[in-house]
């Protein structure tokens, strides 16, 4: 076992058994993973594998968890929308496997700029209520980027915000863009921060919003926070400007360490995709959308056009992604074997793909890993 701090999967782990959370039952915004073993003794797992580099990087997965023996079926479906009384939804089947499963994992999909239909990925998020977006951004022990000690936990408010999709000209050549901020969202994704900082045994939350500019939005967000965080006495709590934390945190990201970042959408959007390029980029950042009857995992990253169907992706984001899901349903040692063999992999240097340096394919850096896993 190398020794090295968990990359994913902590306090949405341990559902099942809820320790963290039992005691705020009531008031937590999580639930149990709810899945059962079939009679194969595997959970089935919703997977959609989405697009551009989605499917490649999903059969990386795939691959890897058929080495390591996951107790897991997956039920690949489609999520491409279909007209439905005149309006682009995501189709039914894909809605009700998720809705059955509780647990999927999601490639990236693609949305129009623009133009065309909305965003799936936030119409997932919306659909299931997944309210909190957890973004854990860590270094690899072993994988030289310009800081060593990077790690930091974003949570983004995941639901509403600047991306709440309310759009509309007001007169030709003025466009009105609707950024709704909720006392509701905002104190449950707070909740969901504090009770995350407890159970991982980080020390601070920190707010980041720009309430000097947007005094009610931003402003109603950080009363929210501070509201709960009298609820953690032993968690402290700080609040930060998005500005100065992206410059800070690019300039030495040492103290954002052990802590927690809590935000609204947008931010949360920006900032982990910042704080991914000081680990070594996108392919190596993955995330949960967490909610109270299902949570949907994904990598940080898009659908990366320039590369799909080149054999190119690197899969650690959607792989990592993938262990927060396994730790979520309290798959905790399958995570743990797995996330070894991915870091050793990366660690090593020898079979790593192009966006880290090396020359390895998705494929021959899924090899890898599973040789790893077999040795
Ligand atoms: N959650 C989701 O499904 C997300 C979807 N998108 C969508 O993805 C599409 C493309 O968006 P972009 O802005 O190009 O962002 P992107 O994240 O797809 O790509 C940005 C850059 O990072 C590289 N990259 C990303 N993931 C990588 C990986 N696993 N391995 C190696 N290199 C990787 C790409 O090649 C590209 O150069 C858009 O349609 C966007 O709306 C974007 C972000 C999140
Ligand atoms: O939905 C999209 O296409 C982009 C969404 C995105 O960047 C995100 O929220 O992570």
């Amino acid at each position: 076992m190398l020794a090295r701090r968990s990359i994913v999967g902590v306090a949405q782990g341990a559902f099942r058994s809820a320790q963290p959370f039992r005691r705020y039952a009531s008031s937590s915004p999580t639930a149990a993973f709810a899945g059962h073993k079939g009679s194969n003794g595997k959970y089935t797992v919703t997977l959609i594998p989405g697009d551009g580099i989605g499917p490649e990087i999903s059969e990386s997965v795939k691959d890897i968890y058929a080495a390591a023996e996951v107790p897991i079926e997956w039920e690949e479906v489609s999520v491409t929308p279909v007209l439905k009384a005149g309006k682009t939804v995501i189709p039914d089947i894909a809605i009700n496997s998720v809705k059955k499963n509780t647990v999927a994992l999601k490639g990236p999909l693609a949305t129009p700029i623009g133009k065309g239909h909305v965003s799936l990925n936030l119409t997932l998020r919306r659909t299931f209520n997944l309210f909190a977006n957890v973004r854990p951004c860590i270094s690899i022990k072993g994988f030289k980027t310009p800081y060593d000690d990077v790690n930091t936990v974003l949570i983004r408010e995941n639901t509403e915000g600047e991306y709440s999709g309310i759009e509309h000209e007001i007169v030709d050549g003025v466009v009105q863009s609707i950024k709704l901020i909720t006392w509701d969202a905002s104190e449950r994704v707070a909740r969901y921060a504090f009770h995350y900082a407890q159970a991982s045994g980080r020390k601070r939350v920190t707010a980041v919003h720009k309430a000097n500019i947007m005094k009610m939005s931003d402003g109603m967000f950080l009363s929210a926070c501070r509201q709960v965080s009298k609820d953690f006495p032993d968690i402290a709590y700080d609040e930060d400007l998005l500005d100065r934390v992206c410059l800070q945190v690019v300039q030495n990201p040492q103290p954002y360490s052990n802590r927690v970042m809590v935000m609204p959408n947008l931010y949360g959007d920006i900032l982990s995709d910042m704080c991914a390029g000081l680990i070594g980029g996108l392919g190596l950042t993955p995330s949960g959308n967490i909610g109270r009857d299902a949570s949907i995992f994904e990598a940080v990253h898009g659908s990366a056009p320039d590369i799909a169907g080149k054999g190119l992706a690197n899969p650690t984001a959607l792989l990592l992604s993938s262990l927060m899901m396994l730790r979520h349903m309290n798959l905790n040692d399958h995570a743990a074997k797995i996330e070894e063999a991915a870091l050793g992999t990366i660690a090593e240097g020898k079979t790593i793909t192009g966006d880290l340096g090396g020359k390895a394919s998705t494929k021959e850096y899924t090899r890898a890993i599973i040789e790893k896993l077999k040795a």
